[in-house]
């Protein structure tokens, strides 16, 4: 293999998720979600913005499935909403809910676009949060239970499935600072959620294991910390920040326990966990996901709660319309971080993106994303390089196909390699969509 290319049969897609661009929440029997709920409460979402219509892709996926098509895609992550499978989180199989899916797939694969399934992606049934929802014990079975529904469904027409998106975010966005459904803010209820989710993840694996054939994984966000200084205290912040946002899920998932770290971080309210927990936590899993977007370099804070660290912005660095440093190399050293510390598991890339304001473009028909074409072929590089280094990495999800539902941002920020305009649904692949055409067609030749 060539260093300019890419292994054969590395596979090129991109991502969305149910609720950022499924529109029609409630249609054909579904349930609400928490999501449904929180941006139906005033105030919580930027500008009222809500996903009662989104990309309306509920009942446009046949004409995404064909863009997915012409882009040259060969893989299509996607994640299921729970409660249109299950109105109620569990009991009565809604099977209208179950038919979109299925149709979904057979189109993708009649397309030659294989699958790639997220069980969770921030959406939990509302019937479930009235029970506590991730803080509720009951609901690692609760999971394993839809998880199975789906996988009798799916598997087999789908090989590749993962359970949760990003468990970091939905306990630090959703329990901790509140900013994301279902807007809790306790420090307390925090790592039990956390905790939850692992144990949930864990269930669905083994029920996976029980009936499926094919593989399952993780998603998770990775967050490369560099230190500010060798100044002690920022050292220590630095380790904090790692083990908050990149170890706490991976650690229990390959070791068995959680980074030392989280007693310090959470006090009080870290509970002594009950060991038999970790062996469920710890069911082998066949791949991990790694979404990438930014780096942090990071300082200690006395006043930022409850990590004691904070990011210091650098001065000669781009930055995305969501704040967030365009750090390349940080995505080849976070695919080696992870190698290095928990072995060369396979990998693959299901989220990577940015968001930049896209100008409206005189030529009709197209839409110019300069800084986005230049992300791209930086963090493809990126990725490039860690295969070069030895990292078995075996996918790349762009995020996203659409420009779609930002949660608590609404539509202001923008992630699509194709624009959507919202009043239209029009769709219009933008100049990075076209890009990432050139980089599939050639496995990455001409990156
Ligand atoms: O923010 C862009 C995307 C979201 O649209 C996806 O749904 C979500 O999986 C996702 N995760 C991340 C990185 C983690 C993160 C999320 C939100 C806020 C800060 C960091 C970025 N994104």
């Amino acid at each position: 293999m060539c260093a300019a290319q890419f292994p054969n049969g590395f596979l090129w897609g991109s991502a969305t998720a149910a609720y950022q661009v499924e529109g029609s929440p409630l249609a054909d029997g579904a349930g609400p979600s928490i999501w449904h709920r929180f941006v139906h409460t005033p105030g919580l979402v930027r500008d009222g913005d809500t996903g009662d219509v989104a990309c309306d892709h509920y009942r446009r996926w046949k004409e995404d499935v064909a863009i997915m098509r012409r882009l040259g895609l060969q893989a299509y992550r996607f994640s299921v909403s729970w409660s249109r499978i299950l109105p109620a989180g569990t009991g009565h199989v809604n099977y209208a809910g179950l038919d979109f899916y299925d149709r979904l797939v057979d189109a993708l694969l009649e397309n030659g676009i294989e699958p790639l399934v997220t069980l969770y992606h921030w959406d939990l049934p509302a019937a479930l949060d009235d029970r506590g929802g991730w803080l509720n014990p009951e609901i690692s079975k609760w999971f394993a239970d839809y998880a199975e529904v789906m996988f009798r469904k799916l598997d087999g027409r789908v090989k590749k499935w993962a359970t949760l998106n990003e468990p970091w975010v939905v306990t630090d966005g959703g329990y901790l600072h509140g900013a994301l459904a279902p807007g809790h803010r306790n420090r307390f209820e925090a790592p039990i959620a956390s905790h939850n989710l692992l144990r949930a993840h864990g269930a669905a694996v083994q029920a996976y294991r029980a009936t499926g054939r094919h593989e399952i994984g993780l998603v998770v966000n990775i967050e490369p910390k560099y230190r500010a200084s060798d100044d002690p205290a920022d050292v220590a912040a630095t380790a904090r920040a790692e083990a908050y946002m990149n170890r706490q899920y991976l650690d229990p998932v390959f070791f068995g326990h959680y980074p030392k770290e989280m007693v310090e971080i959470f006090g009080e309210a870290w509970p002594d966990w009950p060991s038999e927990d970790f062996a469920l936590i710890q069911q082998p899993i066949d791949f991990l996901g790694v979404n990438y977007y930014t780096r942090s370099v990071t300082r200690f804070d006395a006043n930022a709660w409850p990590l004691k660290a904070c990011a210091v912005r650098q001065k000669q660095a781009t930055y995305t319309e969501t704040g967030w440093e365009v750090f390349a190399p940080g995505l080849t050293e976070t695919l080696l971080w992870v190698k290095r510390c928990y072995g060369n598991i396979p990998l693959y890339v299901t989220e990577n993106g940015s968001a930049f304001f896209d100008p409206p473009t005189a030529a009709k028909g197209r839409v110019e994303d300069p800084l986005r074409v230049d992300y791209l072929r930086e963090h493809l590089g990126a990725v490039r390089d860690a295969i070069a280094q030895g990292v078995d990495v075996r996918g790349y999800m762009a995020w996203s196909l659409l420009d779609n539902l930002e949660w608590s941002l609404g539509y202001s920020k923008r992630f699509g390699i194709v624009h959507v305009n919202f009043a239209t649904q029009q769709r219009t692949p933008k100049d990075s969509a076209h890009f990432y055409a050139k980089v599939i067609a050639s496995n990455g030749a001409v990156l």
